[in-house]
């Protein structure tokens, strides 16, 4: 059996995966209270913004708003999903730390989600990734539908190695291997992972893993075997992709926490301080999180 790695780093993407496809508006405060209570738990990286359209995304509206107003704690990066020079722009002007440049491994999810092909949207990325190192910012590419697709079903190896390859090239200091959907289960997995480590060095691949089927844990731990050691996940298990119907949140935070410190690995973050999070934002939501750890915590402090 292969050693685990001995810490990983965790990238909460709860304000922007996580909110993201909320129906009803929640406003900035919200948002902004979220960030901060995160920050102070002590993660590393926080997602916390995204500068897409509004009339295709109207959740982030209020990104620049919420950029400007967190409370930004030392040494934490706070990055943005910028889809193209426009959404570079924004995130220059609330300074984040690190861009994300979204992509897909499918031809079909890359249509409805940024409306151009696999093609174009690298083309596109260009000019954004090199803007973004002329700035001296970080460049995080996420690569959607890595381990299957809504409208095409399976995805080749091959295709997402090919991706991998194309957002290297434009300089990613880091790369995202998404299941985008949350039908990955462990084998596949570790088929994936070690495919785009073949392409793109290990300790810069990450793991954002839907919970669609109920997998996202089995997924970290098999990617773990693997070596990966930077994993996705959402407060409270918030989210989906308002593009990938039917698909749930991220993995929620508190449960890989849970599992983390487990396995002795060590994160950093402080679980008391995320299960707070969690609850604060399920109680905005008027609804139970669906971290498993984290209700299971709420209720033992209860009572
Ligand atoms: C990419 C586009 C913009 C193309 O959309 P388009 O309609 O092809 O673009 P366009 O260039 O023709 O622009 C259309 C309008 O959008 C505006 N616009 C154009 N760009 C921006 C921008 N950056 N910020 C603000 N506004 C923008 C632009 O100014 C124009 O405004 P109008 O003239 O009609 O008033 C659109 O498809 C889009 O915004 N898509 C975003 C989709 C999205 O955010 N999806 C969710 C995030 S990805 C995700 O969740 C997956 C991930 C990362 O978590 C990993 C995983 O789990 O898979």
């Amino acid at each position: 059996m292969n050693a685990l790695p001995k810490k990983v780093k965790i990238v909460e993407v709860g304000p922007r995966d996580g909110l993201q496809n909320e129906k009803e508006t929640i406003s900035a405060d919200v948002k902004i209270e979220l960030v901060n209570r995160l920050s102070s738990a002590g993660f590393a990286n926080i997602e916390a913004a995204s500068f897409v359209s509004p009339k295709w995304v109207p959740q982030m509206a209020t990104s620049a708003e919420v950029m400007e107003r967190i409370t930004r704690r030392a040494g934490a990066i706070y990055s943005a999903l910028t889809p193209n020079m426009k959404g570079l722009e924004g995130a220059l002007a609330a300074k984040a730390d690190e861009v994300v440049i979204f992509g897909s491994a499918s031809e079909a999810f890359s249509q409805k989600n940024i409306n151009c092909s696999i093609e174009e949207s690298i083309a596109r990325f260009v000019d954004v990734a090199k803007a973004a190192k002329d700035h001296g910012l970080r460049l995080r590419g996420s690569i959607s539908c890595s381990f299957g697709c809504p409208y095409q079903g399976d995805v080749p190896l091959d295709a997402v190695a090919d991706v991998v390859g194309r957002m290297r090239d434009l300089g990613c200091d880091e790369i995202d291997i998404a299941d985008t959907i949350g039908v990955a289960t462990p084998r596949k997995t570790q088929a994936v992972m070690e495919r785009a480590a073949s392409v793109f060095r290990l300790d810069g691949i990450s793991g954002h893993f839907h919970d669609t089927y109920g997998q996202a844990l089995a997924n970290i731990y098999a990617s773990l075997e693997v070596g990966v050691s930077i994993f996705h996940s959402s407060v409270a298990g918030l989210g989906g992709c308002p593009y990938a119907k039917g698909a749930t949140g991220n993995v929620a935070t508190e449960d890989v926490l849970y599992m983390m410190n487990g396995l002795g690995i060590e994160t950093g973050i402080d679980l008391d301080i995320v299960v707070d999070a969690g609850q604060y934002i399920s109680g905005i939501l008027n609804r139970k999180g669906s971290s498993r750890a984290g209700n299971a915590i709420a209720a033992k402090r209860a009572g």
